[in-house]
């Protein structure tokens, strides 16, 4: 494994930790390449949630490595990014909620990988932005797409024109971040989120999570075919039987994951 990134199993999540701090954290190819096999293999792992968050106090990700990007041609720049969209994909289409912790910087593609999990808890002092225009280039790991689709377009053009440095509470109001908490805080405010989804059906988070994914970009009658076929699946598991007969026995379900 790559010596930036640490992974670590505890309490029912898996941690994964971007640690390459003099460069505050900024995220070079094999950084991501990792990362993207990292995320499409949690599958076996017997956790219920990831984490996703940068070491030291002072950045989530500072972006990717400019250093990495100075001296790319087009057709080098379009690889890179099409490769950094694999990521976007294995957060899709990992079953289990993938949750950014979000502390001090996350620009340019630091918040694009914060953009491609499930969601944003940030703490106090993370500071979100897409530098890109002021090195000449636009947000190329997903972010142009993502966060029109989080905030709108207009949000998203406001932010990626300007380069402009917006903190976790104006991120929070614009629906780009889901809870603000202090810095001390923010692992244990993400952890008492994840207890609380530990507690339901595995199979019917993961569906729930497809689902909304899959039919966000899809027109109502579509999308409305999506969920109809989720929720008939889960009829046919365990989960539902037990998760209703516990309801009637006014017990806590206990939930197998079949
Ligand atoms: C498709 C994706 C595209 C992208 O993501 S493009 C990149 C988007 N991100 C940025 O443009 C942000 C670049 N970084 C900064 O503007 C500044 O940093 C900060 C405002 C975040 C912090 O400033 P300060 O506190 O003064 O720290 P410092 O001395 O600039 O940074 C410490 C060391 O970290 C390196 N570093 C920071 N960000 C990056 C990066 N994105 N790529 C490569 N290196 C980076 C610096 O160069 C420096 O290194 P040294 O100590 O050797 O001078």
């Amino acid at each position: 494994m790559s010596e930036y990134l640490k992974t670590e199993k505890k309490s029912n999540i898996l941690y994964i930790t971007i640690d390459r701090q003099k460069q505050l954290n900024a995220i070079n190819r094999s950084i991501m390449d990792e990362l993207t096999e990292i995320v499409g293999s949690v599958k076996g792992l017997d956790v219920k949630a990831v984490v996703l968050t940068g070491a030291g106090e002072k950045a989530f990700v500072a972006g990717g490595d400019i250093n990495e990007m100075k001296d790319k041609c087009a057709s080098e720049a379009k690889e890179f990014a099409e490769n950094s969209h694999k990521l976007i994909r294995a957060f899709r289409e990992c079953p289990l909620p993938v949750i950014a912790a979000v502390n001090g910087y996350a620009l340019g593609g630091g918040f694009e990988i914060a953009l491609a999990c499930d969601f944003i808890y940030a703490s106090k002092n993370a500071l979100f932005g897409f530098p890109e225009v002021k090195l000449g280039i636009i947000p190329g790991f997903g972010g142009t797409q993502l966060l029109s689709r989080v905030a709108g377009p207009n949000v998203a053009k406001e932010l990626i024109f300007s380069g402009r440095f917006i903190k976790a509470e104006e991120a929070a109001a614009l629906g780009i971040v889901n809870k603000v908490t202090e810095p001390e805080e923010l692992i244990a405010e993400t952890e008492k989120y994840i207890k609380e989804v530990a507690g339901r059906g595995p199979l019917a988070v993961g569906l729930a999570k497809q689902t909304i994914d899959k039919g966000f970009n899809l027109s109502l009658e579509e999308a409305l075919t999506i969920e109809a076929s989720a929720f008939s699946i889960l009829f046919s598991t365990k989960d539902q039987k037990e998760g209703m007969k516990a309801f009637f026995e006014k017990r806590d379900p206990e939930f197998k994951g079949e």
